[in-house]
């Protein structure tokens, strides 16, 4: 057991790469950080954007050859229904990720690149893999299964494995924290609204369900991808409309939702144009709302009992609107908002419902890559015992 007490922790996404690097033993952040617009001519890959990374931390006495560093965790976005636990990184392991990229080509090739990148400065430092599906595999087969014929499913491995675990997992505890609760105590309702944006239902701790599915396009309306729709979109796009395959991937994964919708993809610009009457940024937001409340119902009963709901992620943690317009009118199943502590803006865990509310609405910045930094460390920590 040596005394390196640092975790670099890397979170490669589509377009962007964020990165941490944390003392473990006070949980301080020595740096972190943010590549983004990756695939424009100023960072033309993840490999370009990952060696920025290691010089910027370089160049402050903090680089990938220090001997403090004890180990690297990534994000990996899908670990099929194979990983279910942080994950030290071997050739084998390796493989399977890669193995699993027909199910996240946007996410799993940068996730690779990333370790990849790592292993060729640092051949000897540990890396470990922190999955996005790792938390939803506790899943009961009666959410995680699709009703389709079930031998073609078990075939190509079709069911919903559920993403940005590490999140759900992060703030659903956040919230029993500020609750005074253990997360064995609640049953909570988390709305992840990023960019990408998932709800999920986690009674007691565990997940029970959650919106996205066989990869991260169900469920609810995102900056650029649909969520649910009819599959027979998909069928009447490709006959109809005679679109190819590739054509429908990226008119739903990458032109639709919000940006589809009202031509904006950030929140920010969509309640900026809605605030001086523009009627498609309103319809776009009503739709995104719509979508959010279905899913607060239908989470509602598939966990029976609810004490709180946990909003995070950049729109989760800063709109306010967004916030207000999901929960209104649903004072009858124990949700009151109080609207000048929604108002509040704050980076720290906090209330936003009335005294009375039964169920706590609640404001839960996430912080993935804190997350990935610890089990990172606990795994690389009892591997070394
Ligand atoms: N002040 C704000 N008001 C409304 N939306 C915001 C605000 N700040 C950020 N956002 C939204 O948060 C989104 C990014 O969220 P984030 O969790 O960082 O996404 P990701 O990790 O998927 O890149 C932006 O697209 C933007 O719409
Ligand atoms: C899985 C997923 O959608 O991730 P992100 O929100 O980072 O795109
Ligand atoms: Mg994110």
């Amino acid at each position: 057991m040596t005394d390196a007490s640092r975790v670099l922790v890397l979170n490669s996404g589509s377009s962007s790469v964020k990165y941490q690097l944390v003392e473990m033993a006070d949980g301080s952040r020595l740096g972190s950080g943010l590549v983004e617009r990756i695939g424009e001519p100023d960072c033309p890959d993840h490999t370009t954007a990952l060696t920025r990374i290691a010089d910027e931390l370089a160049d402050r006495g903090l680089g990938l050859d220090s001997p403090e560093l004890a180990a690297v965790g990534h994000r990996v976005v899908h670990g099929g229904s194979r990983f279910t636990a942080p994950t030290l990184i071997t050739d084998e392991v390796l493989d399977a990720v890669r193995e699993l990229i027909p199910l996240a080509p946007l996410h799993n090739p940068a996730n690779i690149t990333g370790i990849e990148v790592t292993r060729k400065l640092r051949p000897d430092l540990p890396q470990v893999a922190v999955f996005d599906t790792a938390f939803h595999t506790t899943m009961p087969e009666s959410a995680a299964r699709y009703a389709i014929d079930t031998e073609t499913a078990d075939r190509y491995a079709v069911r919903r494995y559920g993403f940005h675990g590490t999140s759900h997992q992060y703030v659903s505890r956040g919230v029993a924290r500020l609750l005074g609760k253990s997360p064995e105590a609640v049953n909570v309702i988390v709305l992840h609204l990023g960019n990408g944006a998932s709800a999920s239902a986690v009674a007691g701790g565990v997940c029970v369900d959650t919106s996205m599915g066989l990869t991260p396009l169900e469920g609810l309306v995102m900056g650029t991808r649909s969520g649910d729709l009819d599959p027979a979109v998909l069928l009447h796009l490709h006959r109809v409309g005679g679109f190819s395959m590739d054509e429908i991937d990226s008119l739903l994964n990458r032109r639709s939702g919000m940006l589809g919708l009202c031509g904006d993809n950030d929140m920010r610009e969509v309640s900026r144009r809605m605030a001086e009457g523009d009627r498609s940024a309103r319809l776009a937001f009503d739709i995104y709302v719509h979508r959010l409340r279905k899913y607060i119902g239908a989470y509602y009963a598939v966990l029976g009992r609810v004490d709180a709901i946990a909003f995070t992620a950049g729109v989760g943690e800063n709109a306010a609107d967004v916030r207000e317009a999901a929960v209104s009118g649903l004072e009858s199943l124990g949700l009151v908002l109080d609207p000048a502590l929604n108002s509040v803006r704050s980076p720290e865990p906090r209330v936003v419902s009335r005294e009375d509310s039964r169920v706590v609405i609640a404001v839960v910045p996430t912080d993935e890559e804190l997350e990935i930094a610890q089990q990172t460390f606990s795994l690389v920590s009892s591997a070394a015992q």
